[in-house]
């Protein structure tokens, strides 16, 4: 079974994909940190992020692989590095590429295979799994978006202004949103779950009441 999470930065996709993965013993796919690992090598490799076959390149060549909540990169753990700033900047160029989609598109099919899974990004329920089970797009305001994204930096010491972050989401927003190819947006059977003012316990029980699991 599939079960896929949409929406922007910062709607709480990755907390809720995860635990509600943990609940059901389904496995759990964070496709964003594939698009983050690709732009990683090309920075640790200095691409020219202008060059789309040079980006290409990258995404064809490395082996991006899940243990765990471990995301290693030609078998190193780079699970903070791809976190970085330098890295969410850059993740607009191999997400803005055709082929970088193409080949990531196909790894996550294959990665789901026939198992059981929850997968989360911007494209899942309408490129990649259009057939899944039950789709989902979380939403939540910009401002609690942002402010969430704030404390994040706070824990790791990094004090940002709020309008800082949120000038950089909205940018990020657009981007997703207007790409011709793998463009976030609600898949025409998804239900759209709003998280601004509930916490991701109560986001995983609501879904697991849709889709008919057992809330505590
Ligand atoms: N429903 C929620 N209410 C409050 N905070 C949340 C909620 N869901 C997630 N968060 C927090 O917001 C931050 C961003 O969540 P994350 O799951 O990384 O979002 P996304 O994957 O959509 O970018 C995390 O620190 C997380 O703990
Ligand atoms: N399925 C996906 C997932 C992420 N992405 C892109 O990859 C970037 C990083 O995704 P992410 O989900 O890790 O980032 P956050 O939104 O959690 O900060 C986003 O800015 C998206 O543009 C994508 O294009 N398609």
């Amino acid at each position: 079974m599939i079960i896929t999470i949409d929406g922007p930065a910062g709607a709480g996709k990755s907390t809720v994909a995860r635990q509600l993965a943990n609940r059901l013993g389904f496995a759990f796919l964070d496709t964003g940190a594939m698009y983050r690992a690709v732009a990683w090598a090309c920075l640790q490799r200095d691409v020219d992020f202008s060059d789309v076959d040079a980006v290409a390149d990258v995404a064809r060549t490395i082996v991006i692989q899940f243990d765990g909540d471990e995301v290693l990169v030609d078998g190193q753990n780079v699970s903070g590095e791809i976190r970085t700033n330098d890295v969410t900047a850059a993740s607009q160029y191999t997400a803005g590429n055709l082929e970088v989609r193409e080949i990531l598109v196909e790894q996550q099919r294959r990665i789901a295979g026939d198992s059981d899974v929850v997968t989360e990004g911007r494209d899942q329920g309408t490129v990649v799994f259009p057939a899944a089970e039950f789709k989902f797009f979380i939403t939540a305001s910009p401002e609690s978006r942002a402010r969430r994204r704030q404390e994040e930096f706070a824990a790791r010491g990094q004090n940002i202004p709020l309008e800082q972050v949120l000038a950089d989401q909205t940018d990020r927003d657009n981007r997703d949103a207007a790409r011709k190819v793998g463009a976030m947006k609600p898949a025409a059977d998804a239900v759209e779950v709003d998280t601004s003012q509930i916490d991701a316990d109560a986001v995983v029980q609501r879904l697991l009441e849709i889709i008919g699991g057992t809330p505590d």
